[in-house]
């Protein structure tokens, strides 16, 4: 294990009877960075994380964390780590105060040390006169404050953090965001789950995005993008008014398009390959009557990425069966077959 690495995982995997939910994956952590892991439902994030935080046994490969082999020193492990698990876990009737206390008391910290640590995580989320309310009088975002400092208590070098603004309004999503950066520039290394893009975007100085157990691309974000720029790839928006299935059907079937996508009726996105892609698809629109009221090429998100990688867009993943497919080599190693 490096001197710079928080984390490092060799060929970690994950089995369920017959089924694989984390893949032979490999990546290294490094020291107080935000690494983000990427992907749609059931990719297999969450029990990655689970793994790291010795709450589930490793299939095959190992892992360090934070020095500590993951299973053999799995005690090391869990007394160095902070979890903040999506599923919230606190008394309603204790106050904040108790509440902390009693999870300080597990890790059997000393007293004066967390009578302390409790006011000083209260401050750091403006929380300090709530101290003594009890947690069943808090709004949601309050409780996943406290539910982020209780991680913090025992002042954890790295935290995990498993899709921890799910459910949150907007507001409260950008405060626990803003909390997540002061956290890290304090020197805690985070590694954090999520789905959404932007999530990853905003907070991650480096992204892992995860399909099928496994890590098909794990770069910067700005790299990333870069990989759609460079392979030639433009990202194309459209509406149309009097879209047809017809229309949709021979965008797909022109072999510069790797990737389509309709969000909607009218909207259409699609990534093309080569200068000439642009062209070809507003002539495949025209000659099927299709108007275009608006067309853009994009500069390329995550969403692209993960587009232009998989061949299918994280929603279909999640919700629908494949409505997009990918022809063409793709920008990056292509995930091997299943
Ligand atoms: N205890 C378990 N037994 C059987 N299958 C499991 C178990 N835990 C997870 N899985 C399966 O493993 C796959 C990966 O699940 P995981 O929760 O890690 O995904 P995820 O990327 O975190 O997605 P989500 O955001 O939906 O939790 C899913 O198909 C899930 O059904």
């Amino acid at each position: 294990m490096t001197e710079d690495h928080a984390i490092e995982v060799r060929s970690l995997s994950k089995t369920f009877g017959d089924f694989t939910a984390v893949d032979n994956i490999s990546f290294n952590v490094n020291k107080k960075e935000i690494f983000g892991f990427l992907g749609p439902n059931g990719a297999g994030k969450s029990t990655t994380i689970r793994m790291l935080c010795t709450l589930a046994r490793p299939s095959g490969g190992e892992a360090k964390v934070n020095g500590y082999d993951l299973v053999r020193e799995a005690d090391h492990v869990r007394e160095s780590i902070g979890l903040v698990s999506e599923k919230m876990i606190m008394y309603e009737q204790l106050t904040a105060a108790e509440n902390l206390r009693f999870f300080g008391n597990l890790y059997q910290m000393p007293r004066p040390k967390l009578e302390s640590r409790i006011d000083e995580l209260l401050g750091l989320v403006n929380m300090s006169d709530w101290k003594d309310t009890q947690i069943k009088k808090y709004s949601t975002g309050m409780r996943q404050r406290i539910n982020v400092i209780r991680a913090l208590l025992t002042e954890p070098k790295i935290i995990f953090m498993d899709e921890p603004t799910l459910g949150l309004d907007p507001q409260t999503t950008l405060s626990i965001r803003e909390l997540i950066r002061g956290i890290n520039k304090n020197g805690t290394t985070v590694i954090l789950t999520t789905h959404a893009m932007i999530e990853a975007e905003a907070l991650s100085h480096r992204v892992a995005i995860i399909d099928h157990g496994r890590i098909v691309a794990l770069d910067t974000p700005a790299n990333l993008k870069k990989l759609v720029k460079e392979a030639d790839m433009t990202v194309i928006s459209a509406r149309i008014p009097n879209m047809t299935p017809a229309i949709a059907g021979h965008i797909k079937a022109l072999d510069c398009v790797t990737a389509f996508d309709q969000p909607d009726a009218y909207d259409i996105k699609v990534s093309a390959r080569g200068s000439e892609g642009f062209d070809r698809i507003i002539d495949s629109i025209r000659h099927d009557g299709g108007n275009i009221t608006m067309i853009n090429t994009n500069e390329p998100t995550l969403e692209d990425v993960f587009l232009s990688i998989t061949g299918k867009t994280m929603r279909d993943q999640a919700e629908k069966p494949k409505v997009t497919r990918h022809r063409g080599p793709s920008i990056a190693p292509r995930p091997r077959g299943r």
